[in-house]
């Protein structure tokens, strides 16, 4: 046999003894951020205290911040926070909307998975249940020796998709048997998500009796802190912004970037969505709608802060036609999105 037969007859080989072998169990770990048990004090404080003590989200040194946490931050936020998480609150599940549409997602990816031999879907939380911690052991526990986790953020930003990732190499640290991880990145620029949000916002306008002067993309900020030490949050939403108003192709300036959901006393990213939806209805500016592409479902922030609180600024001063459109949710325009950048990374695996 010449060498190159000799090549050729070793590659067939190996590939037949791959194709032979047991495909290896493969575990999907979908994780958003987290939320409550219920909107009384006590679960609301679990929750809040949880969430407010990871040190990727607050980064004051812990003997500033501590004490101002359990000291005054945890004897008010828990009620305020409650009432607001009471008005958007999925009766029927007795849950928050955050939880409920992250479980439909989860739920519609293992469906959309089931051509592929030996997956597994979970999802979980970063903070409250069901953890990152559980989920990772159930996929263990089923057999899984490769799993690949996807923090459902768009943009990256430490303190959330960092923060997913440290609990879930955490997690995996402490096994003798360790699986083999991956984690999806950032998504900003992803073709899929881009058109997915332009056919979200097109459908919406297209079902409204006014249309918008102004279309604003609220995303949710960090403080400025976090970006001037080199967090590429901020560049990666205005990628998002650009690549979105190029595919929409409307009149320059039309579409609007801002963010939400200030926390502290901090300077946080701006121009500030409450602010910028006051000024608008100021200049006489009568109807516009928001959105939040930053959210892969819809929660508090989106449905309390935006769909309600921002609806009244631009009443109040002067406003007549406010539109919240909904995220991607669960739609099939967003599980396109999961379903296409799950695919992508399990190259290899599956
Ligand atoms: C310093 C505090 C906070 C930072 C930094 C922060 C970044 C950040 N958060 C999200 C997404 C969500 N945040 C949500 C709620 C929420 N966020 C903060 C504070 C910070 N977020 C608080 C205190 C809360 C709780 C609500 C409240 O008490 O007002 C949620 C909603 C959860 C739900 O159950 O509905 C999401 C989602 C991103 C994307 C982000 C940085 C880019
Ligand atoms: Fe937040
Ligand atoms: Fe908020």
């Amino acid at each position: 046999m010449n060498s190159t037969a000799a090549i050729a007859d070793r590659d067939t080989t190996a590939l037949a003894q791959q194709a032979a072998a047991p495909l290896k169990k493969t575990g999907v770990l979908l994780v958003n951020l987290g939320t409550p048990d219920g909107t009384d004090y006590w679960p609301m404080r679990r929750y809040l205290s949880e969430f407010l003590s990871d040190k990727r989200v607050i980064e004051w040194p812990r003997a500033v911040w501590l004490p101002i946490l359990y000291g005054i931050v945890l004897s008010v936020r828990p009620q305020k926070s409650g009432r607001a998480y009471a008005e958007i609150w999925n009766r029927e599940r007795n849950e928050s909307p955050l939880r409920t549409f992250t479980r439909a997602q989860g739920e519609k990816l293992a469906v959309r998975l089931q051509d592929l031999a030996n997956v597994q879907v979970e999802w979980g939380m970063r903070y409250g249940q069901p953890s990152i911690k559980d989920k990772l052991d159930a996929l263990l526990a089923a057999g899984c020796e490769r799993v690949l986790c996807f923090p459902l953020y768009p943009q990256y930003s430490a303190p959330t998709t960092a923060t997913v990732n440290d609990v879930f190499f955490a997690h995996l640290s402490s096994k003798r048997f360790m699986p083999a991880a991956r984690t999806v990145p950032s998504y900003e620029d992803a073709p899929v998500y881009i058109d997915a949000l332009a056919r979200s916002i097109e459908e919406h306008l297209a079902g409204l009796d006014f249309e918008p002067e102004h279309v604003i993309a609220s995303y949710h900020g960090i403080p400025q802190s976090y970006s001037a030490k080199g967090d590429p949050y901020r560049s990666q939403c205005e990628t998002t912004s650009r690549l979105l108003d190029a595919r929409l192709g409307w009149p320059q300036g039309r579409l609007m970037t801002t963010f939400q959901s200030r926390f502290g006393p901090e300077e946080w990213l701006q121009p500030y969505t409450d602010k910028t939806v006051e000024a608008l209805a100021r200049q006489g500016v009568k109807s516009i709608a928001v959105f939040n592409p930053g959210f892969v479902v819809d929660c508090l922030e989106t449905l309390e802060e935006i769909a309600g609180e921002a609806g009244e600024i631009f009443h109040e001063n002067g406003g007549s036609n406010f539109t919240h459109i909904p995220c991607l949710n669960d739609s099939d325009n967003g599980m396109n999105v999961i379903e296409s950048l799950v695919r992508n990374e399990l190259q290899g695996w599956v």
